[in-house]
């Protein structure tokens, strides 16, 4: 089964508000800006994967993201934040192409690799509907819908409970840790770095955290 994901990116300004605030004041809007590049960049190289589609009102970013080959979608009219954002790109994708299998990805995820987001796709594709759990064990990173399911998209906060309430199947796959590897805070962007970042966040990063100062 190929997949359509949409990923989420909220306008840079605003984006990687923890990074920003924490003790390390980390240049927020850089940072996201090179994981959803990363991010983008890693599922569009994985085999499974069709095409990605950016959900987005940040400009520069989607001319950056365009670049690599990604579809970019505005946020719906209205707003309404990210699940209506995510809801809206489903829509949209299957507006086209109505027997997509749908999936969402978060764009905080630097450390991606193709071949293990394969696994968590090809797991997912057994099941209506499938998310993965974050590396927090709190929040998710993915969320998929097969051919006629709707997304149903629960995210912000524990969300892990509320897919999982929703009826959709927790995807149970050993040694996914950089697919459920988001970044929201610099001790979450240490251990990304550990499992290895792509070359966008890898060249941010050098030289921005200093080894000998604990974290967050
Ligand atoms: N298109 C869109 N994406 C969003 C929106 N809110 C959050 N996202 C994206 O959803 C994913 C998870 O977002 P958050 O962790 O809530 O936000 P963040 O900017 O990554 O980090 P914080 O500012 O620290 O919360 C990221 O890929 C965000 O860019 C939204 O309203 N619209
Ligand atoms: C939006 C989510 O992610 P984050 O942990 O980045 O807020 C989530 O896990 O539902």
């Amino acid at each position: 089964m190929v997949w359509t994901l949409v990923v989420p990116l909220k306008p840079l300004a605003v984006a990687k508000s923890r990074l920003r605030a924490g003790a390390g004041g980390l240049p927020g809007p850089a940072l996201a800006l090179a994981f959803a590049l990363d991010t983008v960049a890693a599922a569009l190289a994985c085999g499974s994967v069709r095409d990605v589609a950016v959900v987005t009102d940040d400009r520069p970013a989607g001319r950056e993201l365009a670049a690599l080959g990604a579809r970019i979608l505005p946020e719906p009219p209205g707003g309404g934040g990210l699940n209506a954002a995510l809801a809206h790109g489903a829509r949209t994708v299957r507006a086209g192409r109505p027997r997509s299998a749908v999936a969402t990805l978060n764009a905080d995820l630097p450390a991606l690799r193709p071949g293990e987001l394969g696994r968590v796709l090809e797991y997912a594709a057994e099941f209506p509907r499938a998310f993965l759990a974050d590396a927090a064990g709190i929040g998710t990173t993915l969320l998929a819908a097969t051919a006629g399911k709707e997304l149903g998209p629960a995210f912000e906060g524990r969300s892990r409970a509320r897919h999982r309430a929703s009826g959709a199947r927790e995807i149970d796959v050993r040694d996914v840790d950089s697919v459920r590897r988001d970044v929201d805070t610099e001790t979450d962007f240490r251990a990304a770095l550990k499992l290895g970042v792509g070359p966008r966040t890898a060249a941010l990063a050098d030289g921005l955290l200093r080894p000998d100062r604990a974290a967050d």
